[in-house]
């Protein structure tokens, strides 16, 4: 591909002065993992909302496959994060239908994108649940009964059944154990590898950062302070904030 899958250009969005995030601009190209990382309340959020069309931005444009993603009509902008997109929330359930069955959860996605067979549905969804290490035979339990580490496995089974191109995950591992947080994000880096997944990831978490991130923008009050790959801004920080961002955690 000769063109990158995202373009974000100039983008800003304030909800008052500091609180939201300034001309940020980068692009993403298949199968790249970009972290956005920075201290609570730098704008992670916000930015990550609205490249992933979910809060219309004040300036700025993003470009997706070289369309305007905002010149898009409501519909087609929909159509992408139910199929071409995925979005993985840090909390779960927020990204489940509670009342829907794990297996529908699953299923609902695959028959956005015009599955219509119940058998095929089905075997897609528990061959899914197996791959996220959810036992199978729980295919028609509600995701409440779930733990907390098996809901975000779930959401995760979720949005990747649709093999999207682009997946925005806003604290993938956030408020789980740290045993269960390892193994998710063994996981999620075997997934996104195997899928050739572009990826949008937000975290406070630099060791979640290095893992997963290909490359890395740092984020300061809404503004990106720093970007490279992933190696050299943790080891070789230029920026003051990247680098007491960084001692902070090798003092922990
Ligand atoms: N809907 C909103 N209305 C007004 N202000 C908001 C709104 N959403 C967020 N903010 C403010 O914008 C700033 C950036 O918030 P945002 O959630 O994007 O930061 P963050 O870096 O993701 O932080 P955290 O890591 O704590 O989630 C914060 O000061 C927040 O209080």
């Amino acid at each position: 591909m000769t063109q990158p899958l995202l373009s974000v250009n100039h983008l800003s969005h304030l909800y008052a002065p500091g609180k939201g995030f300034q001309d940020v601009s980068f692009e993403l190209w298949p199968g790249e993992v970009l972290g956005i990382v920075g201290e609570s309340g730098s704008g992670k959020t916000t930015l990550l909302n609205a490249i992933s069309a979910r809060l219309v931005p004040q300036h700025g444009t993003i470009t997706y496959q070289a369309r305007d993603l905002y010149a898009m009509s409501e519909a087609e902008r929909r159509r992408l994060l139910r199929t071409e997109w995925g979005v993985v929330h840090q909390h779960p359930l927020d990204g489940l239908r509670r009342q829907v069955s794990a297996g529908g959860n699953i299923g609902e996605r695959l028959m956005a994108t015009g599955a219509r067979h119940y058998g095929d549905i089905r075997a897609r969804a528990e061959q899914w649940l197996s791959d996220v290490e959810i036992p199978p035979s729980r295919i028609d339990d509600l995701p409440t009964t779930f733990s907390g580490g098996m809901q975000q496995r779930l959401q995760i089974a979720r949005n990747l059944v649709t093999r999207p191109k682009l997946v925005f995950m806003d604290e993938p591992t956030g408020g789980l154990d740290v045993s269960v947080q390892a193994r998710l994000l063994d996981l999620l880096r075997g997934l996104v590898v195997e899928m050739n997944l572009a990826v949008v990831m937000v975290t406070h978490d630099l060791g979640v950062a290095r893992l997963l991130a290909n490359r890395l923008l740092v984020m300061k009050q809404g503004q990106v302070v720093e970007s490279g790959l992933t190696d050299r801004v943790l080891d070789d920080p230029h920026h003051p904030y990247t680098q007491l961002l960084v001692s902070s955690v090798l003092q922990n």
